[in-house]
């Protein structure tokens, strides 16, 4: 599907709108907030003109003091305004992150592949920090400075037509300049988000490498391409600045030339005797003051166009839809399910065929052993049955209902899968078993260990279930990680299990105890085993043998390991050999 570039009104909406009364406020005192400024000038003109006549020290010090009420008033009012608008924004982009953070997780891999953590985290957080200032104060800007600037002109016009004409003209000429390019540096600005994105994958992929990075001395190359990053990142943020700044630039130029017109039409005027020095003051002050809306709808001007950078990229992301659409049935048969494969064939992209017509079926209750060389495709088959990625061509049964029919949730509570890397979260122990499902109780996690022969293990840790574990998977070795794994997976009663076994070799006594484990969780439901070692195969009903994506082999284990001719038995003899070796 292509990206849908346009911004639709309805969509920035929807996040509006839970916060609609308090922009509202926020206007409210924003319009308050301006009457302020526009009252203080005139304090001071009366200031200005009784001083310079016949005012009393008394009606002096009491403008005075009106003067510092009004300020100190105003100076309340910008916190409050400033307070609401951070509020305002925050309360809005949130939501959109958390619903862009949903998108993405649905997105298939293949979309996952393609990116990086880094741009991703870039991508939800940064280009909506972008449009935050949009949503705070974007509109109640807008609105206050054409007000202000209303409130300015319309006094100007009751007191010198000159003068207002001359303001008027400049101020509809500055906005006229600045509203025609307005859209300069919107270009820029994606390119700049996209550098920045790209600077942030970098970092992201090489911090999580950093083991590798080190011990292959990687450190001056990844400063290299560091530095590269940051460089793109410098050039395009320096472009879209001045493209940015442009619209301000021209109209700071415009303003001042506006000022020069004012002052000297103001100091005629006062020559003449129209107007009194406290009005010169007041022409002074406003026209001054006319530039506060002017730059302010200049920045919101650069601000728009980062918003709406980052909004064309967040839109871009929010189309992008998930090649796997979920299904609709729901109802899978009791206990283990059956699985099979027809005539299924899949390739991650179009440069290699991964899979080439696989068939197979498995009873309920049946175990596979799925074997073959590094590559040969045995992960993609356990990718395809929890339909990671959409398969090619073929049809994929589990419990009888075709995978495509079946509704994603009702197909990840029937299937568990253990990979070698066990991905730990930040929590406890008992957080990371049950998957912080609350509804599993101790007890029920206990006779799970103590089945799976894992209760020393979980005991041995120092706060037994409360032990506190770390994201990644640095808190437990390639050994504990998978026996983990296996109790996580026993806790969900899965109907099919897929395992992928560790390639490491660990020692004796783990995997002892991972075998047992794996014995006792295959006694109640469907198995595939992806095996590295043969020895763990002995109790396994059925054997694949792949090679290059085909299915080279594929019958009874006790039948294959007793016939010569067979692959298998060729694969058990090396295996027995490099054991004796
Ligand atoms: N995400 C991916 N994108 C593109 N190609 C991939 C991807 N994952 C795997 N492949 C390719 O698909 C082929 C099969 O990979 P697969 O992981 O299924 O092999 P395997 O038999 O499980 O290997 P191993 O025993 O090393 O885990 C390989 O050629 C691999 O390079």
């Amino acid at each position: 599907m292509p990206p849908k570039q346009s911004l639709s009104m309805a969509w920035l909406l929807q996040y509006l709108r839970p916060v609609k009364w308090r922009m509202v406020l926020l206007l409210f005192m924003l319009l308050i907030s301006i009457a302020l400024q526009l009252v203080n000038p005139q304090i001071v003109q009366r200031f200005i003109d009784q001083a310079t006549g016949s005012g009393t020290v008394s009606s002096l010090l009491a403008l005075a003091g009106l003067y510092l009420v009004v300020a100190v008033l105003n100076q309340l009012f910008t916190v409050a305004l400033d307070y609401l608008g951070n509020d305002v924004a925050w309360r809005s982009t949130n939501r959109m992150r958390a619903d862009l953070l949903k998108h993405t997780l649905r997105l298939d891999m293949r979309f996952h592949n393609r990116k990086t953590p880094g741009e991703m985290i870039e991508r939800i957080d940064g280009d909506v920090t972008h449009m935050s200032n949009f949503f705070g104060m974007f509109i109640v800007q807008i609105v206050g400075s054409f007000v202000l600037l209303t409130g300015i002109l319309g006094y100007m016009f009751v007191h010198s037509l000159p003068i207002a004409a001359t303001m008027t003209a400049f101020t509809c000429l500055s906005i006229g300049v600045m509203f025609a390019i307005r859209n300069l540096g919107v270009k820029s600005s994606q390119e700049e988000r996209q550098a920045n994105a790209s600077l942030f994958g970098l970092i992201e992929e090489r911090i999580s490498g950093i083991e590798d990075v080190q011990a292959n001395g990687g450190v001056p190359r990844l400063m290299n391409r560091y530095h590269r990053a940051m460089r793109a990142v410098f050039r395009s943020g320096l472009k879209a600045w001045m493209l940015r700044v442009t619209p301000w630039n021209a109209t700071v130029i415009l303003f001042t030339i506006a000022v020069t017109a004012v002052l000297l039409i103001s100091v005629r005027l006062y020559l003449h005797g129209e107007i009194t020095l406290g009005t010169l003051f007041l022409f002074f002050q406003y026209t001054q003051m006319l530039n506060d809306p002017m730059e302010q709808l200049g920045n919101q001007l650069q601000e728009f166009q980062k918003a709406k950078s980052g909004m064309l990229r967040t839109r871009e992301l929010l189309s992008s839809r998930s090649e796997i659409e979920d299904g609709v049935e729901e109802a899978l048969p009791d206990g283990p399910l059956s699985v099979s494969f027809e005539q299924v064939s899949f390739s991650y992209n179009e440069e290699q065929q991964v899979l080439h017509e696989i068939s197979f079926d498995l009873k309920p209750g049946e175990r596979l052993g799925l074997v073959g060389r590094t590559g040969s495709g045995k992960s993609s088959i356990s990718r395809l049955l929890l339909r990671l990625y959409n398969i090619d061509d073929g049809i994929i049964r589990i419990g009888g209902v075709d995978i495509r029919s079946l509704r994603l949730k009702a197909l990840y509570r029937r299937v568990g899968m253990v990979t070698q890397d066990v991905q730990l979260f930040d929590g406890t122990l008992r957080d990371n078993l049950t998957l912080f499902n609350p509804n599993l109780s101790d007890e029920e996690v206990f006779e799970t260990t103590d089945r799976l022969g894992l209760r020393p293990w979980i005991e041995a840790m120092p706060l037994g279930l409360d032990t506190r574990l770390t994201t990644g998977g640095a808190s437990l070795s390639a050994g504990e990680a998978q026996l983990f794994a296996l109790t996580r997976v026993f806790l969900t009663k899965p109907s099919l299990v897929i395992l992928d076994e560790p390639s490491s070799r660990l020692d004796a006594a783990t995997e002892a105890a991972l075998q047992t484990a794996v014995d006792q969780l295959l006694e109640r439901c469907t198995g595939i085993v992806i095996a590295h070692r043969l020895s763990t195969l002995d109790n396994v009903d059925k054997i694949m043998v792949l090679r290059q994506g085909r299915m080279i082999e594929f019958g009874a284990r006790d039948a294959l390991a007793q016939n010569p001719s067979s692959e298998f038995f060729r694969l058990l003899q090396s295996d027995r050999q490099e054991e004796l070796a």
